[in-house]
């Protein structure tokens, strides 16, 4: 299964992203993390120490080496991998941690020097061609904002999960995310609340988006903000987080179930 994360920024969409790669690696899934945001931070939402993310290389600039361990090139057509090999290399586009491998993308080359296809394009192909068997999971952590949906980098997903603070620019930014969704066909759009302090806010933010099944709650945890500080993945935070994550993941489990 494919899953795309998407909201505006700071809403904790790369907390949501990295906390949910761990869940299903957890149960034993193969689960490939994509980083999508040029301001790239899912490893250490994963927990990937920082001396081993600091040397991962933008897929989007080793496109021989992901050709070779992937089959991606770019172009129509062409496959992708789940799992591709990488652990023998010195040069990493992917790395390993807790049975999650994370992929970046990197930003996209705008400066013209042979690049055959942008980052975006790369992204594309990627939810479309990649070979993933049903309990497998991709999951996608997307840039902020509607941009990405305008190019339909998501329009393969199996599912697209907004997130959504209490706020009305929060609000704005995913109906606008909904009516592009609705342009590249994505049938399978689901809100989660986040950095929800109180009743009054979960209540606000359902209220305000009722066209969406609500797949939970994420209340607003202080210790987050120090465990990002401090360079420490969510999902070692435990505790409640955790299992506000772990009912939003068995409730995606299910509406996907449905479809
Ligand atoms: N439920 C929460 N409670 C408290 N703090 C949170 C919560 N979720 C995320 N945060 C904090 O908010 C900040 C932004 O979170 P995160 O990076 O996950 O957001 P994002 O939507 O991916 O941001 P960006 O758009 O910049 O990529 C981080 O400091 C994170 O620790």
């Amino acid at each position: 299964m494919k899953i795309a994360v998407t909201g505006k920024g700071g809403v904790g969409k790369t907390t949501l992203s990295g906390t949910l790669a761990r869940l299903f690696a957890a149960e034993g899934r193969h689960v490939l993390a994509v980083d999508a945001d040029p301001d790239a931070n899912l490893a250490s939402a994963v927990g990937i120490p920082e001396n081993v993310y600091q040397n991962i290389t933008p897929l989007a600039k080793m496109k021989d080496l992901a050709k070779e361990r992937t089959g991606a090139n770019g172009e129509p057509g062409s496959l992708f991998i789940l799992n591709p090999k990488v652990d023998d290399l010195p040069e990493r586009f992917c790395v390993e941690h807790q049975g999650v491998k994370l992929l970046t993308m990197g930003t996209v080359d705008k400066g013209g020097g042979g690049c055959v296809c942008s980052e975006h394009t790369l992204l594309k192909r990627l939810m479309q061609s990649l070979l993933i068997r049903q309990d497998d999971v991709m999951i996608l952590d997307m840039e902020a904002g509607v941009e990405h949906l305008g190019r339909g980098t998501a329009e393969f997903v199996d599912a697209l999960i907004i997130v959504v603070e209490p706020g009305r620019r929060s609000i704005q930014t995913a109906r606008q995310i909904r009516r592009l969704a609705q342009d590249i066909s994505i049938q399978n759009v689901f809100l989660v609340a986040s950095k929800v302090r109180e009743q009054a806010d979960a209540e606000f933010i359902a209220r305000s988006l009722p066209e969406f099944p609500l797949l939970g709650v994420i209340s607003y945890h202080a210790p987050l903000v120090e465990a990002d500080v401090e360079g420490r993945a969510p999902f070692d935070s435990g505790g409640g987080f955790l299992d506000e994550i772990r009912a939003i993941k068995n409730n995606l489990l299910l509406e996907i179930a449905k479809t």
